[in-house]
């Protein structure tokens, strides 16, 4: 469980002010909101890159950081960027190979990172942070860059690994369709300063969710007027 209670931060305005959320252990969690209005100063405090804040946080001090970009040393192969987050004493062969797997990935195992098409680097990204020992995955917006179809492989194979690792996500996106196929619990949120606007529980299994279902497609109309007011 990630608790935040009574946040408050600032820049030139006041940002993010009395804030509290939960996020659910082992759910993944997405949030909504206008550009602007504090989701990565918000995950900033979370992932302990800021500490400038008024508040109190409580989430596991073991967090992997996924962003847009992918953040992979260029020079290294696939699987020398996924041994980074490993232990160096006990590294798990396995695991690693687990992994990449996973994302589709264990052809270009030894391939240059800086080699890699566009998506295979962003799955590349994701799968370090699942391999990280972590319990705690912030993603802000790193599928962004993507065409609908890689979009769609890419959410599916998330999904499948967090049936295997069990991470706590939280997501941050601007995209209905990715929120709908990946959220336990999708946060629209306000600006000036940040608040829930509303909270969508979605209890359709992920392996059933489709863009043309009726419960998605009413789920996406409200979600779009809520975005739209
Ligand atoms: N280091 C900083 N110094 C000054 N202002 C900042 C700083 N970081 C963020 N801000 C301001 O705080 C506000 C919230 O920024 P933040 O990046 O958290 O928004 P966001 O919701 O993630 O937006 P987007 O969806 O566009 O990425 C913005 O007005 C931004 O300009």
């Amino acid at each position: 469980m990630i608790q935040v209670r009574g946040l408050s931060k600032s820049f030139e305005r006041k940002i993010i002010s009395d804030f509290s959320i939960e996020f659910t252990a082992g759910k993944t969690s997405v949030i909504l909101g206008p550009s602007g209005c504090g989701k990565t100063t918000l995950f900033n405090i979370l992932s302990g890159l800021d500490r400038d804040y008024r508040g109190e946080i409580s989430i596991d001090n073991r967090v992997s950081y996924i962003f847009q970009e992918d953040r992979l040393i260029p020079w290294l192969t696939a699987r020398e960027n996924l041994e980074l987050v490993q232990d160096r004493e006990s590294r798990d062969r396995n695991a690693l190979e687990n992994i990449l797997k996973k994302f589709h990935l264990s052809h270009r195992r030894d391939s240059m990172a800086r080699d890699l098409s566009g998506g295979e680097k962003q799955r590349l990204s994701i799968a370090r942070a699942f391999l990280h020992r972590s319990n705690t995955l912030l993603m802000d917006e790193a599928l962004r860059s993507m065409d609908l179809s890689l979009k769609l492989k890419i959410i599916e194979e998330i999904n499948t690994a967090l049936k295997e690792y069990k991470k706590t996500m939280v997501v941050i996106s601007h995209d209905i369709r990715e929120a709908l196929l990946m959220a336990d619990t999708i946060y629209v949120m306000e600006k000036d300063p940040m608040r829930i606007a509303d909270t969508i529980d979605i209890h359709i299994p992920k392996e059933e969710r489709n863009l043309y279902d009726e419960e998605i497609l009413h789920l996406e109309k409200r979600l779009y007027t809520l975005l739209l007011k």
